[in-house]
């Protein structure tokens, strides 16, 4: 089990899939004090969604910019600078070693963490292999991981299906960060490597990226509020 280093309710990070920046106020507002952390990613942040993140951050909201950032090291560089003025406490680069080497100097002095994508929760071996890589998931998350300690990146993104050893591997400095979440009955969508909230905290995750299942439940509060509750009942 986790140190209760970061309070239950700032475990869950809701992903912010929407697209327009009205119909992500409207969310945010429709979630109210039952979400802390917002993840912004491709969708909303093309639409506008960086200037929002900059005021989620102003009105005391915890932001993840999910930019998934990948290029040769001086743009990313350039890249991580321009992020680093935006009041987010995340941001996400693929796990390749010039790009996080790039990225983790270009954000000294600055608030902003560098997450690590390991391999994306939507892919399993036959996937990674169709790709042209050798290894199978779970080793390359864990090779990944190892270079992403060696060169100072904040944190990684995985499934919750390599956090336990992933854990083992980079101990308790390292953000564990884990979409992939499917509370039990909800749909898998594009998702292959998935674990329940409780699971996935008691399998050593720090926080928990929930997109579908709150954005598109009935009532998108009880959603989140029903994953608070499985996240307090795995810590305790
Ligand atoms: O490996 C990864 C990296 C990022 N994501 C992002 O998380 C959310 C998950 O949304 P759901 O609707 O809960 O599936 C989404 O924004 C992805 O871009 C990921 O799923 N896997």
């Amino acid at each position: 089990m986790q140190p209760a280093r970061i309070a239950p309710r700032d475990r869950l990070i809701v992903a912010l899939d929407l697209p327009s920046v009205a119909s992500a106020e409207a969310m945010i507002d429709r979630l109210g004090d039952a979400v802390t952390f917002y993840k912004i990613g491709y969708q909303l942040g093309y639409a506008g969604g960086l200037s929002l993140a900059t005021q989620l951050a102003g009105s005391g909201k915890k932001v993840f910019l999910d930019l998934k950032l990948h290029d040769i090291g001086n743009t990313v560089a350039r890249g991580v600078e321009s992020v680093a003025g935006l009041g987010a406490t995340f941001l996400t680069v693929h796990a390749y070693p010039q790009t996080m080497k790039a990225a983790v100097e270009a954000r000294a002095g600055s608030g902003l963490k560098i997450l690590a994508v390991t391999v994306l929760t939507s892919y399993d071996d036959t996937d990674l292999h169709a790709a042209g890589y050798r290894l199978n998931v779970s080793d390359l998350v864990e090779a990944r991981a190892k270079q992403a300690q060696a060169l100072g990146v904040d944190g990684l993104v995985s499934s919750p299906e390599e956090a336990a050893a992933l854990r083992k591997i980079v101990g308790d400095q390292m953000n564990l960060v884990t979409p992939g979440i499917r509370p039990a009955g909800s749909a898998t969508g594009d998702q292959k490597r998935i674990m329940t909230p409780a699971r996935a905290i008691a399998a050593g995750a720090d926080y928990l990226v929930v997109g579908r299942p709150v954005l598109e439940a009935a009532d998108p509060k009880a959603a989140a509020e029903a994953i608070h509750t499985e996240i307090a009942q795995a810590l305790a």
